[in-house]
């Protein structure tokens, strides 16, 4: 197992770490749905004005004690550390959808997902950057599941059709070759019936520090 950015490993144990954790996620949760809210409301402008009150009310008690220091890992359902302030997985991140990555017996990955309207670039559809930035971590994790977990060097990302949001998509990956501390990625965002909307090809580099099974 390996843990990104040099970040030691500090599982989720003791019970009161665990209920913590799942309250983040929960606030997480819905400050997603917060985002959305906004993103879509339509209602009057003194409404608007009383909400934005309550919201700067409810940030200043948050921002009354804050973290200096990343998240630590918590242990997923599968035994799998999840990192909760990943911006592409994190539970306890409300940038994140959350991706759910899974990886096959093949040491492909997949992950199911649906963009949000706060994804939007184009009017009606997904910002190409967001589509990146889920490929990036795909890619990320499927060199990872294959032995080489590394750094993102290079990311080339073609755009077939455009991403709808709201809508179940199916985004997979796997690793096509490794030389020395490099390894290649392939992977792609499609629609259910297999259409691919987005491909990506990515290099990923073992930082000279983490051996093969990550930082040391
Ligand atoms: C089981 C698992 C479950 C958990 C899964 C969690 C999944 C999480 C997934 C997260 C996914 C999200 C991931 C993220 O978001 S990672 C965040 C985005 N990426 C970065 O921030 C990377 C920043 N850059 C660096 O840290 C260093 O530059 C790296 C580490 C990349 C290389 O620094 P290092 O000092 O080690 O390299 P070197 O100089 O010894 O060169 C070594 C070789 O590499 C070649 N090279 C170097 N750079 C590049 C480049 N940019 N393109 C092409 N080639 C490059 C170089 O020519 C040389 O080749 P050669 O001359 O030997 O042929």
């Amino acid at each position: 197992m390996f843990y990104y950015g040099g970040m030691t490993p500090d599982l989720a144990s003791a019970g009161n770490a665990e209920a913590r954790q799942a309250a983040l996620a929960t606030l997480g949760g819905q400050t997603r749905e917060l985002i959305d809210a906004v993103v879509l409301t339509d209602v009057p402008e003194d409404e608007i004005t009383a909400v934005t009150a309550e919201l700067a009310a409810l940030t200043g008690r948050l921002r009354t004690l804050q973290r200096t220091a990343p998240q630590s890992f918590e242990a997923g359902p599968d035994g799998v550390p999840r990192h909760p302030g990943n911006a592409v997985i994190g539970s306890a991140n409300p940038h994140a959808l959350p991706l759910i990555v899974e990886s096959t017996p093949e040491r492909t990955v997949r992950a199911e997902l649906a963009f949000r309207p706060s994804h939007e670039g184009p009017p009606g559809w997904v910002h190409g950057g967001v589509s990146a930035m889920i490929l990036d971590h795909l890619l990320g994790h499927a060199a990872a599941v294959a032995g080489s977990p590394g750094m993102t060097g290079t990311l080339s990302v073609r755009y077939r059709r455009p991403v709808p949001y709201g809508e179940p998509l199916l985004a997979t990956a796997e690793h096509t070759r490794s030389e020395g501390r490099k390894t290649w990625v392939e992977g792609r965002i499609a629609l259910p019936d297999g259409t691919v909307l987005v491909e990506a090809t990515g290099l990923f580099i073992t930082p000279s520090g983490w051996g093969r099974s990550g930082p040391e």
